[in-house]
Order: C-alpha cells, then structure tokens, then sequence
C-alpha cells in the first residue's frame, strides 16, 4: 500500500490572549492508499487542529511546524485550497453550522456541481445520484429542503453527498457521528464503510470513540495532548497489549450501541470450535446491532451464535 498522505514532525500551536497553546507537537503518521485510519482522543486532544492543518483551514493565529505530503508532493498551506474539496474533503464537526441555512439543498449541491465543471444539464441528474449514494429517504425531495427541513441524520448524509461531488482521494470525517443515536450512529459509519469501499478512497476518522473507530478504521492512532500514545492495527485492539491510555478510552467508550463484548480476544479469534474470522464475527454483531437485537452470545466455550439463532 502506497502513501497517499504524510505528515512528518507536525507541531501546531495557537495564539490565546498572550500566551501559546501547544495543540499538536511532534507528529507523524502516514495514511495509505485506500486505508481507513482512525484518530483517536479524547476533547482537546488536537483531533481537529490535524484535520484543519491537512486542509489549510487553521486561522492566522496557529503557527505550524513540519511537513505534509499528498500523494508524494508538498502541501504548503497557501496552496493547499487547490486540493481542499476536490481531492481531500473534510466532513466537518458540526452539521448544523455546516450546511447554508439561507439556499436549499440543491442550490448548494449546484454550486459544488459547477466547481466540479459538470455540465449545466447533467446537475440534476448528478445531484440525485449523490443523494442516492449516501441513502437518503426520498432524495427527489432533498433538493428543494432546506437545513432546517432536516433531522441530525439527513444533515450528515447530504454533507457527505456534497463532499462527494469531486470524487476526493481521502476523506476526513470530523466527529461524523456527533450527537447522532446510536442506530443512526451505526448507520452513517455502515455507509462511511461502503462509500470508501465502493470508491477505492481512504478514510481519516477523527473521533473520541475508540469502538467506533475500531469497528470502521483498519488503523487507529491515539493521540493525547496532542502527541501519539499508540498507533496499531484495529483487529489488536482488543488484545491486552495496549497502551494505558487506549484502555483509558476504551473503559470510558459507551456501553451501548457499538459494545463489542469483552470477550471478544485472542481465544475467539482463533477459535477451532468457529473457525469464525474477526472480520466475520465484526459482520454479525454489526448485522445484530442493525436490527436492535442484543449480539452474540456464547453457547459453549469458545463457540458464538446470533442471540436470535439460539431458542
Ligand atoms: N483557534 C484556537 N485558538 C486557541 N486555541 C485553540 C484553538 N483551536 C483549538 N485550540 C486549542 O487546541 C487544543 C486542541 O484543540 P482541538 O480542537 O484540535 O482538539 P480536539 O481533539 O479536536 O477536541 P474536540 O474533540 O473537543 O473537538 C485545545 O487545547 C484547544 O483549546
């Protein structure tokens, strides 16, 4: 797997009333081709501040120290908007401030459709097939709507429709998850897995939610008063050789919703009795927490089924 994103020795502090604030020091990570990686921390840790460097957004105030590279060449901040919303787009934070109260969904959706040089009469037509894409109910009728004709959910989605209008290489979804529930939670990251999937894109999840990255992301960094504490494979993160700090997070993770159980190890991994692979049995607690059913349950040592399999 080649690298499409870089960074080396990444140091970024912000100016506050006289004083400087060290948000991310002395960070590297390298993000492949097609990889979804996860970084993970928890409020302040300097999540965003990587994101907004990636994507030239930091204010006047931040200094930046380091080196960023995409897809092999240099990504200086002044040159950096050539990239931003075509080949990397970042899903922000907050849905609510993000999407234009003011114009309706399609006058916006035109607008990006126009930067993306589609021709005049192929718009509509491009428009409802993103609508499409991120599962919207009735998208005929999204385009006329406005944000505020819109639940938390549908926001999300028609952010991720927009930020798929250039067909980017990478992807940054800020928290995308935010103040979602978690059936609808479980579905924005289902269909974050299969947009990246589908279109051969990579990933970078910011979030605080360690189970959640670990069910979307191949990769997870942790990251704590931004510096990296750990960054290792999502299949190990359930073995014992973690970072004090992961298990910190892991403990602090909802206990609904996305609740792998603790079980869930080496001895199931490599069970003879299910011969059940990690990613299958990822499968089948996803499929059960679609449906609102409890997981899985253990019938005999070592040996798992669907709760509604057993009697
Ligand atoms: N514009 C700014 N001016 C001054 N300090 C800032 C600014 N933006 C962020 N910070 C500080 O930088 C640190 C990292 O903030 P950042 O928003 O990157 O964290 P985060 O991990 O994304 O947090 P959250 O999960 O709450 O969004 C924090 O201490 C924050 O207070």
């Amino acid at each position: 797997m080649s690298n499409l994103l870089e960074i080396h020795n990444l140091s970024v502090t912000y100016g506050l009333n006289g004083w400087r604030v060290l948000a991310v020091r002395d960070l590297g990570l390298t993000l492949g081709e097609g990889e979804k990686l996860a970084i993970v921390g928890e409020s302040g840790a300097g999540k965003s501040t990587i994101a907004n460097t990636i994507m030239g957004l930091l204010g006047n105030g931040a200094e930046i120290q380091g080196e960023i590279y995409f897809k092999g060449s240099q990504v200086k901040q002044e040159t950096v908007s050539e990239l931003r919303g075509k080949e990397i787009v970042l899903i922000p934070q907050n849905v609510f401030n993000s999407i234009n109260p003011v114009f309706s969904i399609g006058e916006q959706m035109e607008d990006l459709q126009n930067e993306a040089n589609v021709a005049p009469e192929q718009r509509q037509g491009r428009i409802l097939e993103l609508l499409r894409r991120v599962r919207l109910p009735r998208p005929e009728s999204i385009p006329d709507s406005f944000s505020h004709q819109l639940s938390g959910g549908m926001k999300q989605r028609v952010l991720l429709a927009m930020g798929l209008s250039q067909s980017p290489s990478l992807i940054i979804a800020d928290e995308p998850t935010k103040g979602l529930d978690p059936i609808r939670r479980m579905g924005i990251l289902n269909l974050l897995q299969q947009l990246v999937k589908q279109n051969r894109q990579s990933l970078m999840l910011i979030t605080h939610d360690i189970k959640a990255a670990a069910f979307l992301c191949d990769t997870i960094t942790l990251i704590y008063k931004g510096e990296m504490m750990e960054r290792l494979p999502a299949a190990h993160l359930y073995e014992n050789s973690m970072h004090p700090y992961s298990k910190a997070l892991m403990a602090a993770a909802p206990e609904r919703g996305l609740q792998v159980p603790s079980q869930i190890n080496s001895e199931f991994n490599h069970s003879p009795v299910t011969g059940c692979s990690y990613a299958a049995y990822c499968q089948l607690f996803r499929n059960s927490c679609l449906e609102q059913r409890p997981a899985l349950r253990q019938v005999a040592p070592g040996h798992w089924v669907r709760c509604d399999a057993v009697a």
